[in-house]
């Protein structure tokens, strides 16, 4: 697979399957599309391209008195999960208010069509582009027939009853700590990189010891705020950890911590290093203590519940 910077950087004029997308999550919906994209490729000996944008647009057409939307996934998290699909070229298009303003056929004709001898596009049927997201699947499927002579295959919605699966809504799971159903949508755990930073090294005198989190993608979701069943990858090791989100009320805190005790483990010198926490299950809310002893039975009962837990991948 290779990374191209923008349409206009995609080397000759490749005969190509299409797609166009965020993906970010890479849920269901997203990998039953591209799974189809690169079938379709490989059986009629094109390319298969997906085009996608950075800064997520978004960011970009969002009303700018809104709080910043927080995404699943940093830019290169999306091309790591794309990564492993087998398609030939992720193609990152800027993404700017030029581009927000230009009409769907427009952007088809004088950056997609100018760039790719398209074959196809597989798309799923929830999928629109353009201004004002006016450019629907069953437009382009028209376009296709009547003008350019490309196929358009809709990909129906996957879905589980009543919810419909697409980055919005898992976004909305993560933010409400619903972990259980995050990672079924997306067959893997909502996760955070992160680099380990100073606390004010209170836990080793709970006989908690925590590692102090600093994210390492700033627009990444943070989770609710509360305690969580992890997995942690540090230093290419594996550990099971409990995580709190918050602010310590119990000490008075005042601003957002992200921390987390590993289970069982003793751990030191870990300040700089950078670590991937999984999100496997929210087990309680912070609360405010009346003693520090309180605390300390109480994360004795959460370390009990979290060693309890079966984290299934
Ligand atoms: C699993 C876990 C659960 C926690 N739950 C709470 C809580 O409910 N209320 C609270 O005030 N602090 C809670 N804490 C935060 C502790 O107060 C915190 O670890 C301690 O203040 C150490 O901070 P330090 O790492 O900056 O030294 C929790 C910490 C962990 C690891
Ligand atoms: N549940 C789904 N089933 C099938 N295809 C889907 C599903 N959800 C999204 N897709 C398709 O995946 C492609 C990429 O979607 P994209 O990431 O742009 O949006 P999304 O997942 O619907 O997220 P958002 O909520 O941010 O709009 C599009 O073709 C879209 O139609």
């Amino acid at each position: 697979m290779e990374i191209i910077s923008s349409l206009d950087n995609l080397p000759g004029n490749p005969e190509a399957y299409v797609t166009i997308g965020t993906f970010d999550g890479f849920h269901l919906g997203h990998q039953k599309v591209i799974f189809r994209l690169v079938e379709r490729a490989r059986e009629d000996q094109v390319k298969s391209i997906l085009i996608t944008f950075a800064p997520h647009p978004r960011e970009i057409v969002q009303n700018p008195s809104r709080e910043p939307i927080r995404f699943i996934n940093s830019l290169e998290e999306r091309i790591q999960n794309l990564a492993v699909t087998g398609l030939d070229y992720i193609v990152i298009q800027p993404f700017n208010q030029y581009m927000a303003n230009l009409e769907g056929e427009v952007f088809l004709e004088r950056y997609i069509m100018k760039r790719i001898r398209v074959k196809g596009f597989v798309i799923g049927e929830s999928h629109t582009f353009g201004k004002d997201r006016k450019c629907t699947a069953q437009r382009l499927k028209a376009l296709g027939n009547q003008k350019y002579g490309f196929d358009v295959e809709i990909i129906s919605r996957v879905s589980d009853g009543d919810f419909i699966i697409n980055s919005t809504n898992i976004r909305h799971l993560i933010a409400t700590g619903n972990m259980e159903s995050a990672k079924k949508y997306m067959n893997k755990p909502f996760h955070m990189k992160g680099r380990v930073i100073s606390g004010e090294k209170r836990g080793r005198t709970l006989s908690f010891p925590t590692l102090n989190i600093l994210p390492s993608s700033p627009k990444k979701i943070i989770p609710k705020e509360g305690v969580y069943c992890v997995k942690v990858h540090i230093q290419r090791k594996t550990f099971k950890g409990m995580c709190n989100i918050g602010t310590r009320p119990t000490f008075e805190g005042n601003h957002l911590t992200i921390e987390v005790h590993v289970i069982d483990q003793e751990l030191n010198n870990l300040y700089g290093r950078e670590l991937d926490m999984e999100f496997f299950h929210y087990v309680r809310e912070e609360m405010k203590f009346n003693s520090v002893d309180d605390l300390k039975k109480q994360l004795e009962k959460d370390k009990k519940y979290c060693k309890e837990l079966k984290l299934e991948d």
